[in-house]
């Protein structure tokens, strides 16, 4: 890629390789262009190297313990419920799902990270610690997420970043200098990106800065699990300085809206294009209990194994995190073939999930091919399917990301069934940036079933 050597790896036996075997030297991810302009995405767990990465990933995982987890179900289907219950008076008629979808989704990591209810599925529900959700209140917030969501949309691994991206892949050394001259140009893209990176960091700080102020650290999200653990100096003061408590609580606003939101509209989306799915799904979630029964965590992870594999399938089918970038940090043997020191490995999960040598037929939508029974199951590779990555380095909010789809599918299913939006492409057009994304969203019709 211009200079940089890079590896790409599409075989479940090499991914095994990188990301366990041979992890001690692949411990950290190469850092596309558009980061190394970027101390707030820099500064997160999925760009910290070495270290200070595996001291912050250890504090970090107590947030994800089961237990903790569990905890997070009411506030979970509380969200949910807001979220979903206009769907009522749409009956019958077309909603964007996929802005439904995100909006859901940040709510719901919104209370997890910040213990903020953004309130973009309810607008009235604002509320942080210290204040009473007054207006300005919620400006500020929507304010923050509308920052938010510009900066993910900016972030691209291709070339259509900006001036300073490209170049930089032709002649490194320039890179640096340019940037610094560009982004005090307004309206080139180096501008637009450093603006946005300013104004998120400054509020992101104000956010850190009135939590730390203030004493109560009775709350449950991961911002004041930080806090606590850098008070009682469990872990050093240095790791979680405050530009880190903000990038590290901003990454998760950042990899748990988008990611989970995609996920969730196109297992809809699938769902609503296969009746003979919808039909098996829907009775394994009428079969489970009384509708107004909230299935607990133990339930979520045993009584639901048809929806398991329609969640797998679909993730197989949209890939949304379609690369995992690593880099070597020494000398290293893969496959048989020696990659220096800073070579970037990436590899190339959505290729991987449309291999037939593992998944015959790949492009049909298939759930069954995950029963536990079948032929198909038992010849598979164990990592043919990595949608969450790989190893130690693998997405830590894997199991957050699976409670909140199960909860929201089977919230949604016990009351509704959708159809595809007439006025929908088809097929489905996508959008590729660091993540995947749909090109003009998921239009779907609400069908009551009660
Ligand atoms: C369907 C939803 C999601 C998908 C498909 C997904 C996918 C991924 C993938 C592929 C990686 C890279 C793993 C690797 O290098 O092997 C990753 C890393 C990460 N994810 Fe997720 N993710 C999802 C949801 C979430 C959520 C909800 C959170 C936070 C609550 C989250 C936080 C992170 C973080 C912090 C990392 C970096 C981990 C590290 O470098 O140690 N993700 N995710």
């Amino acid at each position: 890629m211009g200079r940089q050597p890079l590896i790409i790896i599409a075989d479940p036996e090499l991914c095994k390789e990188v990301g366990i075997k041979k992890f001690k030297d692949i411990p950290n991810r190469s850092v596309p262009s558009p980061i190394s302009a970027s101390p707030l995405h820099q500064k997160g767990l999925f760009f910290t190297r070495d270290a200070r990465w595996s001291t912050m990933r250890n504090t970090i995982l107590s947030v994800y313990q089961p237990s903790h987890l569990t905890r997070l179900i009411p506030t979970m289907q509380s969200i949910i419920e807001t979220a979903t219950q206009n769907l009522h008076s749409s009956v019958e008629e077309d909603i964007p799902f996929s802005n439904l979808s995100l909006k859901l989704t940040t709510d719901v990591i919104g209370t997890a990270a910040f213990g903020v209810n953004f309130g973009l599925s309810n607008p009235q529900a604002t509320k942080t610690c210290g204040t009473n959700g007054h207006d300005s209140k919620n400006d500020e917030v929507s304010d923050f997420i509308n920052q938010h969501i510009y900066s993910t949309t900016q972030l691209k691994m291709d070339l259509s970043g900006s001036f300073s991206i490209i170049l930089g892949l032709l002649v490194p050394i320039l890179q640096e200098p340019f940037r610094q001259i560009l982004k005090r140009i307004p309206s080139t893209m180096d501008w637009k990106v450093d603006r946005t990176n300013q104004k998120l960091s400054g509020r992101l700080n104000e956010i850190v800065d009135k939590r730390m102020k203030c004493n109560d650290r009775s709350s449950k999200d991961f911002l004041s699990l930080i806090l606590r653990a850098r008070e009682s100096e469990t872990v050093s003061k240095n790791v979680f300085s405050p530009d880190y408590i903000s990038a590290v609580t901003y990454e998760h606003l950042l990899a748990g809206s988008a990611t989970t939101a995609f996920t969730l509209s196109s297992i809809v989306y699938l769902v609503a294009g296969h009746p003979e799915v919808e039909k098996k799904l829907l009775e394994e979630i009428d079969n489970y209990g009384p509708s107004d029964q909230i299935p607990t965590a133990n339930d979520l992870q045993q009584k639901f194994p048809y929806l398991d594999q329609v969640i797998k399938e679909a993730m197989r089918f949209y890939t949304v995190s379609p690369l995992v970038a690593r880099e070597t940090s020494k000398d290293v043997e893969i496959g048989g073939y020696l990659l220096p020191k800073g070579t970037w490995v990436w590899l190339a999960l959505g290729v991987l999930a449309k291999d037939p040598k593992n998944f015959p037929e790949p492009d049909n939508f298939k759930p069954e091919r995950f029963d536990p029974d079948a032929e198909e199951e038992k010849q598979r590779h164990p990592y043919a399917l990595i949608p969450f990555g790989i190893g130690p380095r693998a997405c830590i909010g894997q199991k957050f990301a699976l409670q909140e789809l199960k909860l929201t599918l089977i919230h949604l299913y016990r009351k509704f069934a959708f159809r595809h939006s007439l006025s929908m492409e088809h097929p489905l057009e996508l959008e590729y940036g660091v993540i995947l994304n749909f090109k003009n969203g998921v239009k779907l019709r609400v069908i009551n079933r009660k």
